[in-house]
């Protein structure tokens, strides 16, 4: 992937006077299509992601001045498929910082939504605070009739700002929906409720703007916090995809361009072909290589089988488990804590 520059902290201050009884939320911007500009109204396709700045989102919503006072923090503009470790670690650690400011009540991220999970995931797991941390997306650019982005965004905002919304690690936003980052995964290439955690279920939703909760605070089983403060990169960590007669080779190929680990989106409950499992058995003896095991299914649940360096990814879809894996074997986790990591 093309290594982008990370832009400058862009800190955008409104004349609208400070509102001491509101709660202070920052939005820290990253691009996608919430910032994406079309050539017509009409377009919801073949736009441009990651066009407006942090500024231009909040001006388009001076709703969001009537429940907070809020300050806009530009750390990338772009489609979210070039986020990259950098960008990642270098949120992490600018919504910490903000968090850890008293002031502060909650963060909200704009993202793309194409990996949106994948970074609401690394921020779940990377950031120590009761305080709320939404990610937010649209699916129709902003330049669209019936863009989702400006109620997506003052959702997020109010979201973020509401004691209710404490403990209960980060969330995801879109279409009125409220989801545990832990598990919401896009579901759907273009439709407005894409974002779903079919087995676990919503955490709540919007009425009028209002966050309704079905459940008091509670986190994911599984959810371990790694500090990543002062990291300035991550281990490569690939997904295989499994299929009929799969190529063995791209295991190694894989391997031997860097990667210490490997996720395998498996057939059904973590199927593999008996050549490919061959290929992996050897990589492992030769390279140390640690493999978690999930499933292309995208739902249901992967054990281990006890194999030398294969985990079970338990109920983390393929992508969350290259995040999970990532992050231990930055932690330097044994054998013997991954297999308590992931099963
Ligand atoms: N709806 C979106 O945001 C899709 C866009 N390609 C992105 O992920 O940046």
């Amino acid at each position: 992937a093309p290594t982008l520059p990370i832009l400058p902290h862009h800190l955008i201050a409104r004349d609208t006077p400070f509102n001491s009884s509101l709660p202070n939320i920052t939005i820290f911007a990253t691009g996608g299509t919430i910032a994406g500009s079309a050539a017509s109204n009409t377009a919801t396709t073949g736009y441009t992601a990651g066009a407006l700045g942090v500024d231009i989102l909040i001006e388009a919503v001076p709703e969001l001045w009537n429940i907070s006072n809020v300050k806009g923090v530009q750390v990338a503009n772009v489609d979210s498929g070039a986020i990259t470790p950098e960008i990642l670690l270098n949120l992490t650690s600018m919504i910490q910082e903000a968090l850890d400011d008293p002031y502060c009540q909650g963060a909200v991220v704009t993202h793309g939504t194409d990996t949106l999970e994948e970074s609401a995931f690394f921020l779940d797991l990377t950031i120590k605070t009761d305080k709320p941390v939404v990610v937010v997306g649209a699916m129709r650019p902003a330049t669209a009739i019936s863009a989702d982005g400006p109620m997506n965004l003052l959702e997020a905002v109010t979201l973020a700002g509401s004691p209710e919304a404490r403990g209960r690690g980060t969330m995801v936003v879109l279409n009125d929906r409220i989801g545990s980052a832990f598990y919401m995964t896009k579901t759907h290439s273009n439709a407005l409720d894409t974002f779903k955690a079919s087995e676990q279920g919503y955490l709540g939703f919007f009425l009028d703007t209002k966050p309704l909760f079905y459940y008091h605070p509670v986190l994911a089983i599984g959810r371990e916090y790694f500090n990543v403060s002062g990291a300035t990169e991550l281990p490569e960590v690939d997904i295989l995809f499994g299929h009929q007669v799969l190529n063995p080779k791209l295991a190694r190929s894989a391997v031997e361009s860097g990667a210490k680990g490997l996720v395998l989106a498996g057939m059904g409950a973590g199927g593999w072909t008996s050549a490919g499992t061959n290929e992996i058995e050897d990589l492992v003896k030769e390279y140390g290589t640690q493999v978690v095991v999930s499933s292309r299914t995208m739902g249901g649940f992967v054990q281990t089988d006890g194999s030398e360096n294969m985990y079970g990814g338990q109920d983390l879809n393929p992508q969350k488990a290259r995040i999970m894996l990532q992050l231990a074997l930055y932690a330097g986790y044994s054998s013997k804590q991954l297999v308590t990591l992931f099963g």
